[in-house]
Parts: structure tokens; C-alpha cells; sequence
């Protein structure tokens, strides 16, 4: 090893986040004495995320979406996925994990490219609805928008207008909720989801798209915990998919003799 390419041991990890000393925890400069007590959890998430600590109004939009996506029954994939995990033997972290694992951009993870999604629009030099339009071009299905359970999400609502209030008290422009909007109008009658309206919220606040999946996970992170603990708690062994008298249509040969044709082995 030269001496150039020599890294002392402070210099292994580098951290903004956290002041560890012997005695001493501070968050982003602050030391978590004071924090404790004082800061909520989305304003301790915000800090660490971002470096300062939000406004009050800023950490209203943003725990309201955190609240809003917090469970969504064992009908969610990820949520009936860890309940079964839980049934196996496996301890708590690991039936987490196998709930977060299934957080795609299919299911509970489509925030990050709705987000995305809200900036190439915000982004084109088209005017929106013929971004929109060269957008479904390329796009079957617009992320954040449509459910297969809801006709219409019940976190809608509450959310966008949460959104809308944030604008007219100018903590956020609004711009992303206008082409959220647009976009919902140019695909009626399929509604926004939940990905789609906390797309908007984590976008009018300034996070990166990817940020969108993570808040996402961190939310529904306490509703799969709960679920997995729920049914540990209830001592069921080795649950499946599904009840254990119904069977999985079998769609392959019908039963045939493996000797039937072929000479007797000696
Ligand atoms: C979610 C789903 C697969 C549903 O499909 P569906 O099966 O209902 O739709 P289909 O029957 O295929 O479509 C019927 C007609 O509507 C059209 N249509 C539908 N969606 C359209 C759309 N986005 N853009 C344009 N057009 C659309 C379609 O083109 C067709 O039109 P046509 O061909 O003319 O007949 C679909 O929307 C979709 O991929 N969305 C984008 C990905 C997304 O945002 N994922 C997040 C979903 S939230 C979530 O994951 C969190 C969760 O809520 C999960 C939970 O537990 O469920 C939780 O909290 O955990």
C-alpha cells in the first residue's frame, strides 16, 4: 500500500449524519438529548434525510403520508407475505424483511417512479397534456394511478387535499399536484392511488424520486411488523397462501405410470 492510497481508520466510513463520540450521539449537529422529547419521528426522519430539521408544516405533509400508508390488511402481498413467514419459525426481523422484499414497482413501490414520472412531465418542453399524451404512448400503466382492490383509494382525498391546503398556506408551490392532476383527467376514470398521491406530497417537498420507495417501505414497515407480530402472537404453524382444504388448480399431464411403455430394469 503507498502512502497515497493509505486511509487512516477515521477516514473507513464517512458520515454527515451521526456525531458518535464516547458519551455522545448527535443527529446532523444536535444532540439527541435535545432531540428527545422535543423533535417527532417524521421530523428526526426529515433531519437525517435531509440535514435540517422541517417546518412544522412541512412535517404535517409528511407525516400524513406516512400515516397514510402504514397497512393495508393481509390483502397486501407484502403484508400476507410476512403473517406466513411469521408462521415458520423465524424470528420477527426476518418476516419483516420478507414483507419489505415484496415492495416493487408493482405493488407499494410505484411512489418512486410516479415521482419520476411527475418530473419528465414537469421537465418536457411539451405542454402538459401533450406531454401526458406522448408519455401513455410509451406507458400501458401510469404509476400512481388505478388499484386492483379500490375503485376509488380512500387515501385519496384526504391526502391531496392536505396537499392543496399546503398550497394555499404556501409551504409548497403545487406544482406537482397540478400535473398529478392533469394526468388523473387525461386517464379518467382510473383514480390516483396511494403512490400517486404520496408521489405528490414527497415531490412537493423536495425529496428524490427514490426517496418516494424508501418512505414508502419505512411506513408500511409498522403494519408488517404488526401483522408478522399478530400472528405470531396467535401460534399458527406453517399458514400458506391458502386455506388448507382448497388446492391449487393443477394444470399439468394427468396421472401416468412412469413404467408404462418402457422395459422392466433388471
Ligand atoms: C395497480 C394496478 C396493477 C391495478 O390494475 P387493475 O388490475 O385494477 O387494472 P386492469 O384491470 O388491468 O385495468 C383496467 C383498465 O384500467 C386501465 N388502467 C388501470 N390502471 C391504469 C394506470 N395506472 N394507467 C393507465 N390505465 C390504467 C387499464 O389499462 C384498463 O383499461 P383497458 O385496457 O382499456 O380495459 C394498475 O392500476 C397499475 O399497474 N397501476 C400502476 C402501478 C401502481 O401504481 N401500482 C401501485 C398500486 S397501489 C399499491 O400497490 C399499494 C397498495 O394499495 C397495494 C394493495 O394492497 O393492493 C397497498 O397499500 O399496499
Amino acid at each position: 500500500m503507498t502512502a497515497r492510497n493509505m486511509i487512516t481508520a477515521t477516514q473507513w466510513w464517512q458520515t454527515a449524519l451521526v456525531r458518535i463520540q464516547p458519551g455522545e450521539i448527535a443527529l446532523r449537529g444536535y444532540p439527541i438529548e435535545q432531540l428527545i422529547g422535543e423533535i417527532s419521528f417524521p421530523q428526526a426522519i426529515w433531519l437525517l434525510l435531509r440535514g435540517e430539521l422541517p417546518t412544522p408544516a412541512q412535517a404535517k405533509l409528511l407525516e400524513a403520508a406516512l400515516v397514510a400508508a402504514v397497512d393495508h390488511g393481509p390483502q397486501a402481498p407484502s403484508i400476507a407475505a410476512a403473517r406466513m413467514a411469521a408462521t415458520c419459525g423465524v424470528g420477527l426481523n426476518n418476516a419483516v424483511a420478507t414483507g419489505v422484499n415484496l415492495l416493487g414497482d408493482v405493488h407499494g413501490g410505484a411512489g418512486q417512479q410516479a415521482m419520476s414520472m411527475l418530473r419528465d412531465l414537469r421537465d418536457s418542453d411539451l405542454p402538459l397534456p401533450k406531454a401526458i399524451e406522448e408519455y401513455r404512448r410509451w406507458h400501458r400503466f401510469l404509476p400512481g394511478f388505478g388499484h386492483r382492490f379500490h375503485p376509488r383509494d380512500p387515501r385519496r382525498d384526504p391526502l391531496l387535499r392536505l396537499v392543496a391546503e399546503a398550497v394555499e398556506e404556501g409551504v409548497v408551490s403545487g406544482e406537482y399536484l397540478v400535473i398529478a392532476l392533469e394526468v388523473e383527467h387525461a386517464i379518467a376514470p382510473v383514480p390516483m392511488n396511494i403512490d400517486g398521491a404520496t408521489a405528490v406530497i414527497y415531490a412537493e417537498l423536495g425529496f428524490p424520486p427514490e426517496l418516494a420507495r424508501g418512505l414508502f417501505v419505512l411506513s408500511r414497515s409498522v403494519g408488517i411488523l404488526a401483522h408478522a407480530w399478530e400472528e405470531q402472537q396467535s401460534g399458527a404453524r406453517i399458514k400458506g397462501p391458502i386455506p388448507r382444504p382448497l388446492l391449487a388448480d393443477y394444470t399439468g399431464p394427468a396421472l401416468r405410470d412412469l413404467h408404462d411403455g418402457r422395459k422392466p430394469q433388471p
